[in-house]
């Protein structure tokens, strides 16, 4: 994903193509050799599983394999393991730490969600999906989170494919267009005290993550929106909530919250600059 997300002048000077000066193809050919390798292992797995006579069937991977070869091929299948794999781990993952980090700075949102879960969960327990239902303030944390600190901060560039006047702007056919769901999460005009972690805004407000709020797209929008939403938007909820109501969360070292470094790493997604060094402390 870093190198994914690293400027590369091919992309400005397509000429340069064959002389590759950065080495960019040369190196993302050599880690999709080894990620197409390790999703050629994870089929072969699962099919010597069910050549064993486990079918259960519970695996996305059976959904696929169930289909074969009639509707896609062994190839398919280990490409779109691949998408899922590269688009569904870093996305989810920095999502889950910037809200711990979020929460580790304002310890007053960790109390109150904390709170929450003990009131409606019981202390020390996970939780699982129909639970996330009654827990509305972890999930305003959630939402709060996707606006501040949205994981694909230009979403996947568009290619216009005619000429618009959008705004008193032309915009010609073949440019390239990025979204930057970024600042308009950050955006003043649309947002009170944008820079300010506040999952309150979204108590009494309907603004959804789905692709019909304009002002809220971290998952993209239109024919291209993510198709892993449904997953993500259940998961984060869960991991998250799992994670507060099970441990006592600390600061590693003598770090106060106000110090937490919040700077973002830019690339194709989001990163924190540094990695949240955070203790789970047993209840
Ligand atoms: C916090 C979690 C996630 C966030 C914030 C996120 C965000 C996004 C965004 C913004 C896009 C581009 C949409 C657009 O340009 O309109 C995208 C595309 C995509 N996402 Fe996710 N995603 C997440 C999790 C996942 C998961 C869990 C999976 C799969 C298991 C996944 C699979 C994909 C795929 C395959 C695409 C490319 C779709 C296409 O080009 O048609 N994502 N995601």
């Amino acid at each position: 994903m870093v190198e994914a997300g690293k400027p590369n002048l091919v992309d400005y000077f397509p000429f340069l193509h064959k002389i590759d000066p950065q080495g960019v193809r040369r190196r993302m050919t050599d880690y999709f050799t080894k990620i197409n390798h390790l999703m050629s292992g994870l089929v072969d797995g699962r099919l010597k599983e069910r050549e064993m006579g486990n079918r259960s069937n519970i695996h996305v991977l059976d959904a696929l394999l169930n289909i074969i070869p009639e509707e896609i091929d062994r190839h398919h299948i280990e490409q779109l393991c691949l998408d899922l794999f590269v688009a569904g781990t870093d996305t989810t993952s920095n999502t889950l730490e910037w809200a711990m980090a979020e929460l580790l700075k304002n310890p007053y949102t960790l109390e109150k969600v904390q709170k929450e879960l003990a009131q409606v969960i019981g202390r020390g327990k996970l939780i699982d999906e129909a639970d996330v239902a009654k827990l509305p303030y972890l999930r305003c944390i959630v939402k709060e989170t996707f606006r501040i600190h949205p994981q694909v901060p230009f979403l996947i560039p568009r290619k216009v494919e005619a000429s618009l006047e959008l705004y008193g702007y032309t915009i010609p056919k073949d440019s390239q267009v990025l979204v930057n769901v970024w600042a308009i999460g950050r955006d003043s005009s649309l947002w009170e005290d944008p820079l300010d972690f506040k999952p309150e805004r979204f108590w009494e407000s309907d603004i959804d993550v789905r692709g019909r709020d304009f002002e809220l797209l971290p998952f993209g929008v239109g024919r291209r929106i993510c198709p892993g939403l449904p997953l993500a938007i259940r998961m984060i909820p869960v991991t998250l909530g799992s994670l507060l109501n099970t441990f006592i969360w600390k600061l590693h070292g003598e770090l106060a919250p106000k110090e937490l470094n919040m700077e973002g790493k830019f690339g194709i997604t989001l990163a924190k600059a540094q990695p949240l060094l955070a203790v789970p402390i047993p209840l």
